[in-house]
């Protein structure tokens, strides 16, 4: 990637097609499902009874006088459809954020996409199908342990905020998880099992023995646990799937208020935060609230409680970023029980490194915040020494990984820019913001060191979209004419690679097909 095009357009102004008008999808064509919706209790009009983002939930539930209303026989099978959620990086604060201090992320270009398949009614199974780690499941509807989730006492609604895994629940979903990816080696079949309990635990909690059979394809272009976020795009993407089928969410559509829109994420988000806790036990949620909401945020969660602060951040400043992957696979559930084992051994060194990265973070924030800034000389010279700083007391947090050093030792030997790990490190990916007026050539150099020595590196833009919906999933190809290109699931999985899905169903960077729809934040 030349400097240049690194110093691409931020927060997602080249969606020429976001501002065009379109149609509110959900009432009508959802009727399939709202019968079920209605037999679980779930009314999807109910918007006015969520929290909001910042409060606590005080919501009193009517879900003790469910109405028992059966299925219409003539129900309708509900059309394919896809849910998409960008990817992240963290550009201060990372496991700082665990503990309470405020870490500041943006969303990134590369994404996952889920295709839900519905089946007909005589088909009560559900299938997972998540390509990029070979994983096929699936599970008899009916079979699955309904009446530990639905108990008086344990059950959970579209709008409750859930703060920690239930225990019973947990123990609930493990008999069906045995038989996940049977055969696989022991390493790999953690990371299936991994994904196959988030999706179980919200399928639990959201559906009902009434939920209609399906097929849940997902493929993502975002590395697999290299701090770049893929855990939190896929739960964002299984939890809006799953809302949207049980109709508790409206829109998203161009002319939605904002305060509605930002509800919808808040619901997303609190679902997906759920799976996240699935997948690596302690997380600090700012991975999925990026991946719900795009663009970029200052995010702290002061309180494990509560909701968590999520201030946006509608001018993210176009950074001449670089974003190298080791290639060097590790787990963040592991990375983070390193900080906490270091916290207990070493409490007070361990409190004062993590209040220097909050003071690291506060910094960047008040300078990017302050009236006149601008991309120049200065501020690059600056933010650039604050993110060399933090990757310091990451280093002393025991997080890095000699191949993370090596890629900051390339770009110190070169002189041209300043870099720290990004995500959980233990390997994963490293951010380096280029110096003012690197020559191209020694980026090219750079580039070129790094790929004889095994690194990859990824283009991407910071700010970019959140979730997004393409319902029906059915691309319009750029006209306006009846009809346009389904996508089968076939076709969905015979794409080769990134550049085959993007090109396929993109919303990034270099495809934005038509018909995705995006819930927008408020300020931005
Ligand atoms: N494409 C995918 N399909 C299904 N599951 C995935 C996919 N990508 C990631 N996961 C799940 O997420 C886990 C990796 O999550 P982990 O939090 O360790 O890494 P990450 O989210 O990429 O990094 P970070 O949290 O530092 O940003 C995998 O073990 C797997 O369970
Ligand atoms: C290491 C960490 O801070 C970043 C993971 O992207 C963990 C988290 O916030 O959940």
């Amino acid at each position: 990637m030349s400097a240049p095009a690194i110093a691409q357009r931020l927060n997602g102004s080249l969606r020429v097609s976001d501002t065009r008008p379109v149609a509110h999808f959900l009432p009508d064509q959802l009727n399939g499902l709202a019968d079920r919706t209605r037999a679980n209790g779930h009314s999807p009009d109910s918007d006015s009874s969520d929290a909001s983002s910042t409060g606590s939930n005080t919501v009193n539930s009517t879900e003790t006088k469910r109405p028992n209303m059966a299925r219409k026989a003539s129900s309708p099978m509900a059309p394919a459809f896809m849910v998409s959620a960008p990817g992240k990086v963290i550009v201060f604060g990372e496991h700082a954020v665990v503990h309470g201090k405020p870490a500041l992320a943006a969303a990134i270009s590369l994404r996952s996409y889920l295709l839900v398949t519905t089946l007909s009614k005589s088909h009560r199974t559900i299938t997972l199908n998540f390509r990029d780690l070979g994983l096929t499941h699936t599970w008899d509807i009916e079979a699955l342990p309904w009446d530990v989730f639905q108990q008086p006492g344990k059950k959970k609604f579209y709008y409750d905020l859930v703060t920690s895994l239930d225990p019973d629940l947990v123990a609930a979903i493990e008999p069906h998880l045995e038989g996940v990816s049977k055969g696989v080696p022991e390493e790999q079949r953690k990371n299936h099992v991994r994904s196959a309990s988030a999706f179980l635990y919200l399928f639990l909690s959201l559906g009902s023995p009434q939920s209609a059979g399906a097929v849940y394809t997902l493929r993502s272009n975002i590395p697999t646990a290299a701090g770049l976020g893929s855990s939190a795009s896929v739960c964002v993407c299984l939890s809006s799937a799953l809302l949207l089928q049980i109709r508790t969410l409206a829109g998203p559509h161009p002319d939605q208020p904002a305060e509605e829109a930002e509800t919808q994420i808040e619901r997303i988000n609190r679902w997906a935060f759920v799976g996240e806790l699935c997948i690596h036990g302690n997380p600090s949620g700012v991975d999925n609230t990026v991946a719900a909401g795009g663009k970029a945020v200052i995010y702290q969660r002061e309180d494990t409680e509560k909701n968590p602060t999520v201030i946006p951040f509608p001018n993210f400043p176009e950074l001449p970023l670089l974003l190298v992957d080791t290639q060097q696979s590790r787990s963040t559930s592991t990375e983070v029980a390193k900080v906490a084992q270091l916290k207990k051994s070493h409490p007070i060194v361990t409190e004062t490194i993590l209040n220097a990265i909050d003071e690291v973070t506060c910094s960047a924030r008040r300078l990017i915040e302050s009236p006149d800034f601008e991309v120049n000389d200065d501020t690059l010279d600056q933010l650039g020494t604050l993110i060399r700083i933090n990757h310091g007391f990451l280093v002393s947090l025991g997080v890095s990984h000699p191949r993370l050093e090596r890629i900051r030792e390339l770009v110190d030997y070169a002189n041209i820019g300043w870099t720290k790990l990004t995500g959980a490190g233990g390997g994963g990916c490293a951010i380096t913001l280029l110096k003012p007026g690197v020559k191209p050539e020694a980026v090219r150099e750079l580039k070129k060191k790094l790929a004889e020595e095994g690194f990859n590196k990824y283009e991407t833009t910071l700010g970019g979209d959140g979730v997004g919906v393409l319902y029906p999933a059915v691309l319009r190809n750029g006209s306006d004419e009846e009809g346009g290109e389904e996508i089968d699931q076939q076709k969905f999985i015979e794409a080769e690679g990134a550049e085959g899905i993007e090109r396929l169903v993109g919303v990034s960077f270099h495809e934005k097909r038509e018909g995705w729809k995006f819930w927008k934040r408020s300020s931005q």
